[in-house]
C-alpha cells in the first residue's frame, strides 16, 4: 500500500478515477458504514474537529450523506443522488476554510482507518487513489507565508 499524499496547486481542478468496483465489492454498504463510524469518531477529536457539527443529531446526518456518497461514488446504488440530490463538491465545502493541512489531516484520519481495514491491498489502493485527488476539491484556503508552519 502507498498512502502517498501529493500536493495541491491552489484552484487546481484535480484530475482523479472513481474507486475500482472490487473496493465495495469486497467492502460491502456495512463495511463502508463501519468505516465511517470509525473516521467519524476520530475525525471530531482532531485538529480539524471544530469544522464538524458539535451536535450528536447533526454529526449522524453528515455521516449518513458521507456513506451514501461514497457509495455511489463507488459505483454502488445511487443512494446520494435519489436521497439527498445532486452533490456539488466544491459547494458543499465552502463554508469551511479549508487549507492544505486540514486536508492532509483529513486523510491521515482516514489512513489511519484504512489500515485497519481488511480488504485487499488492490481494492484500498484504489479508494486512497481516489481520495487523495478528490480531496483536492476542499482546499479553498491558502495558507498565506507569514503563517506557514
Ligand atoms: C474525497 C474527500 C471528501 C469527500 C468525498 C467529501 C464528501 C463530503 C460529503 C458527501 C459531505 C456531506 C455533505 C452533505 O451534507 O450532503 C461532506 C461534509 C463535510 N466535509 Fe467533506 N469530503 C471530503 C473531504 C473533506 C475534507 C478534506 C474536509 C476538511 C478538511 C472535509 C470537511 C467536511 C465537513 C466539515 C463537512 C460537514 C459539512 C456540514 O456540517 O454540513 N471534507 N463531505
Amino acid at each position: 500500500m502507498d498512502y502517498h499524499v501529493s500536493k495541491t496547486e491552489f484552484g487546481e481542478k484535480p484530475n482523479f478515477e472513481y474507486p475500482k468496483p472490487i473496493f465495495i465489492e469486497e467492502l460491502g454498504e456495512e463495511g463502508l458504514k463501519k468505516l465511517f463510524n470509525e473516521f467519524y469518531d476520530l475525525i471530531v477529536d482532531s485538529d480539524i474537529g471544530n469544522f464538524f457539527p458539535q451536535e450528536e443529531e447533526e454529526l449522524e446526518k453528515v455521516k449518513a450523506h458521507n456513506v451514501k456518497f461514497f457509495i455511489e461514488a463507488a459505483g454502488g446504488p445511487k443512494h446520494y443522488s435519489e436521497t439527498v440530490g445532486h452533490f456539488d463538491m466544491v459547494k458543499a465545502h465552502e463554508p469551511f476554510s479549508i487549507t492544505e493541512k486540514a486536508r492532509r489531516e483529513w486523510l491521515g484520519t482516514m489512513e489511519e482507518v484504512l489500515r485497519k481495514t481488511d480488504i485487499s491491498d488492490e481494492a484500498k489502493q484504489s479508494f486512497w487513489d481516489f481520495l487523495e485527488r478528490f480531496s483536492k476539491h476542499t482546499v479553498n484556503t491558502p495558507v498565506s507565508e507569514d503563517f506557514k508552519i
